[in-house]
Parts: structure tokens; C-alpha cells; sequence
């Protein structure tokens, strides 16, 4: 039986993270840019985080930072799914920051160590409501963006994505299969910064939702 996409992140699958998908973002880290296939990796169901709960850096970390990311939710599962098919799998949309220990991740990538303390902390998956596919005729022409403290941080627009949503739900599910309730962050937009203890967090996609987090230490 179908389950309530309204609440994907209460019994959700996997995150699947889409790296480096725009080409500014991936040249301001001094990143190249992928060729021919995007890069890939997980976070935890524990990482999702929901509004009304404080983001809270992992002690390892001195640098935080947010990435404002379109999320995808699949509504059904499967396995090498064909391009021309991929938008009948998936049920809608989240607004998401992929929160980046980027001091973690610069040590990681230095020792050829995976991501997963940089990527897949507790609090790691900022979300927002989840918003029906028809709300969003096209995906590719949004608006995401992000404010610190009222200050424009990030805007960027998903026409600039390399691998187009299509593209990335056929590429991960001939890698591991896709289940109901997945979600896949599609890559941030330029702009990413550090934020600080007490900084208010606000993130939207045009004018068609927003969210806002603040990050508290213990
Ligand atoms: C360098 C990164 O952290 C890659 C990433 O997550 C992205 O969205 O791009
Ligand atoms: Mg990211």
C-alpha cells in the first residue's frame, strides 16, 4: 500500500546525495567539475531535521556549512529505471540543506577518507514540508536560496544543474535500487559560506516555500 509522502522523513529510506552538480559551486572549492557521471553519496534517515529543531555542529567541526539543495521524493521503488520514465517515480519535492562540515570534508578528501563525518552527522538533513510533484510543473526552472541572519547567502537557479533530475534517477537507481520515500539532493547552487552559533538559517525555492533553523551548541 501506498504510504503518506507528507511525511517521508518519519519512515523514509535513504538520502542520496548528488555532488558538484553546479558547475560555479564545484570551481569555488577548487573542485573540478564531474565529466561523464555525477558523484554520489549517502546520509542516515538520523540526519533529517525537521523546522522548530536547532541545528547543532558536530564537536569534531570549527566549520559549518549549509547547502540549500532541491530534494527529490520517489513515490515508488525501482531498479535501472529508463530517463524517459524517471518523473513517474517520483512523488514531489523538499526544500533541503545538506549541511557540510567543510573543515571534516578538506581533511577527508587530504587522507582519501569517505565523507560520512563531513556529510552524514546527527541534524546533517535539514527538510522542509514535502511539497506534491504538481505544485512544481517544472523543476528545472527554480529559483533555490538561502539567508543568514536576513543576508542573502546562496541563490542559484536548477536550470543550471549538470545531470538534469531525469538524468540522476536513472543514474542512481542503476547503481541501488530506488525505494518509496527516498530522498535525492540534487547538488547546491554557489555561494556557500561558514555560519556561527545563534544564526538564523532561512531557505526557499522562489516564493513557493520556505523554512528557517537556528544553530544552537550544547
Ligand atoms: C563539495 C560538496 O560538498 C559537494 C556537494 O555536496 C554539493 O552539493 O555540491
Ligand atoms: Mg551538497
Amino acid at each position: 500500500m501506498a504510504r503518506d509522502l507528507h511525511s517521508f522523513w518519519e519512515w523514509g529510506r535513504k538520502i542520496v546525495c548528488v555532488g558538484r552538480n553546479y558547475a560555479e559551486h564545484a570551481r569555488e572549492l577548487g573542485n573540478p567539475v564531474p565529466g561523464a557521471e555525477p558523484l554520489l553519496f549517502l546520509k542516515p534517515v538520523s540526519a533529517y531535521l525537521r523546522p522548530g529543531f536547532a541545528i547543532r555542529p558536530p564537536r569534531y567541526s570549527r566549520r559549518l556549512q549549509p547547502e540549500v539543495e532541491l530534494g527529490l521524493v520517489l513515490a515508488k521503488g525501482g531498479s535501472c529505471i529508463p530517463q524517459e520514465e524517471a518523473m513517474d517515480y517520483l512523488g514531489g519535492y523538499a526544500l533541503c540543506l545538506d549541511m557540510t562540515a567543510r573543515d571534516t570534508q578538506e581533511e577527508c578528501k587530504r587522507e582519501g577518507h569517505p565523507w560520512t563525518l563531513a556529510k552524514a552527522f546527527d541534524c546533517s538533513c535539514p527538510v522542509s514540508d514535502f511539497i506534491p510533484k504538481d505544485m512544481i510543473p517544472e523543476p528545472h526552472r527554480l529559483t533555490l536560496w538561502l539567508k543568514v541572519n536576513g543576508q542573502l547567502r546562496q541563490q542559484g537557479q536548477t536550470s543550471q544543474m549538470i545531470f538534469p533530475i531525469p538524468y540522476l534517477i536513472s543514474y542512481i537507481s542503476g547503481i541501488m535500487k530506488l525505494e518509496e520515500g527516498d530522498l535525492v539532493l540534487t547538488g547546491t547552487p554557489a555561494g556557500v559560506s561558514d555560519i556561527q552559533e545563534h544564526d538564523e538559517l532561512q531557505a526557499g525555492i522562489d516564493d513557493l516555500i520556505t523554512m528557517k533553523f537556528k544553530v544552537e551548541s550544547d
